[in-house]
């Protein structure tokens, strides 16, 4: 068996945890090497990054492990493709622990958050998969971006309920904001797509659920070279606390006559007021914004 050299970047959030230890312990027990460095504060994992950047020759980093939640693994990639230049990839391959509140991207990968210890030994079995990263005005994500709806309840969601509540936490704060819900008219242009008018929800995805498990876009997939533009638009008909339920409970795939749906490379999207869009939770304001992908950017163990 290969002997791997991994270097996991913990969020403080999750350091004390028994079963992060017990999971560390297991993998070295096989064999491997794992070094772990943990965050105090926002900012920390750009500076760890570096840190595994530098030492993967020295000590042979072969794969960095994000141990966090979407935001931690959000901070990762952005670090690690930063000053990347064009066409060359990182070089090491990446993992996820999935130690956040709502995991949806690494439930997209089927990995059980309620099982850590099988979630590190994955990141040694499993094979380093090429997988494409979304970009937002030079921000990456690669589980998805959401506009309007998505994004308001993602950030305006409470920690504290978060940690009470878990995923449904960002349902929760959606319906007590309902009354603050109103149409965002957006133009949006793809490659042979142009679309105006007001939304209600917006996501770009190469994941497929976003906001603790709502399926936004339905087909997406990490590695096909192609992101998933879902536009839930605004209901003519006042009929927005139904359209929201039915979003809530089973994604867009139930919702009457259908959301748009396209596959695209490139997209821009120009909005009248400014609004917020969420990279794997990580708000950004504006008006305007440039979407592209990168195809098979980084190796990922999936
Ligand atoms: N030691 C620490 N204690 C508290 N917060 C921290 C610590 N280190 C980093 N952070 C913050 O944790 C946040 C990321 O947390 P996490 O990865 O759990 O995201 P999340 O949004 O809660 O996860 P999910 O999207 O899966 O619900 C970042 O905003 C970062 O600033």
């Amino acid at each position: 068996m290969e002997k791997h050299h991994l270097r996991l970047i913990l969020n403080g959030k999750s350091a004390g945890r028994d079963d992060v230890r017990s999971a560390v312990e297991a993998v070295r027990s096989m064999g491997h090497n794992v070094s772990v460095r943990v965050t105090y504060e926002a900012g920390d994992v750009e500076r760890l990054v570096r840190d595994a950047l530098r030492d993967h020759e020295s000590e042979r980093i072969d794969t960095l492990v994000s141990g966090g939640g979407d935001g931690t693994l959000n901070e990762v990639l952005d670090a690690a493709l930063h000053d990347l230049p064009e066409g060359e990839k990182p070089p090491f391959s990446f993992a996820v622990l999935p130690l956040g509140t709502a995991n949806d991207f690494a439930n997209h990968i089927g990995l059980d958050p309620a099982d850590i210890t099988s979630c590190l030994r994955f990141a040694v079995r499993a094979s380093a998969k090429p997988t494409d990263i979304g970009e937002v005005n030079g921000c990456v994500f690669i589980n998805m971006a959401t506009g309007g709806f998505g994004s308001q309840v993602t950030s305006q969601t409470d920690p504290n309920l978060k940690r009470v509540l878990g995923g449904a936490a960002y349902l929760f704060t959606g319906l007590q904001r309902f009354s603050e819900l109103s149409a965002c008219e957006a133009r949006i242009e793809a490659d042979d797509f142009s679309w105006e008018g007001s939304f209600l929800a917006l996501a770009v995805g190469n994941g497929r659920r976003a906001g603790g498990g709502i399926r936004l876009c339905p087909d997406a997939k990490l590695d096909d070279g192609f992101l998933d533009l879902t536009i839930v638009p605004f209901p003519q008909t006042g009929k927005v606390i139904d359209l929201l339920s039915v979003l809530l409970d089973s994604g867009v795939d139930d919702i009457n006559g259908g959301p748009i749906q396209r596959k695209v490379r490139n997209l821009k999207i120009e909005t009248q007021q400014p609004v917020q869009f969420n990279l794997d939770g990580e708000p950004m304001n504006g008006q305007s914004w440039q979407i592209g992908i990168r195809h098979h950017q980084i190796d990922l163990r999936r």
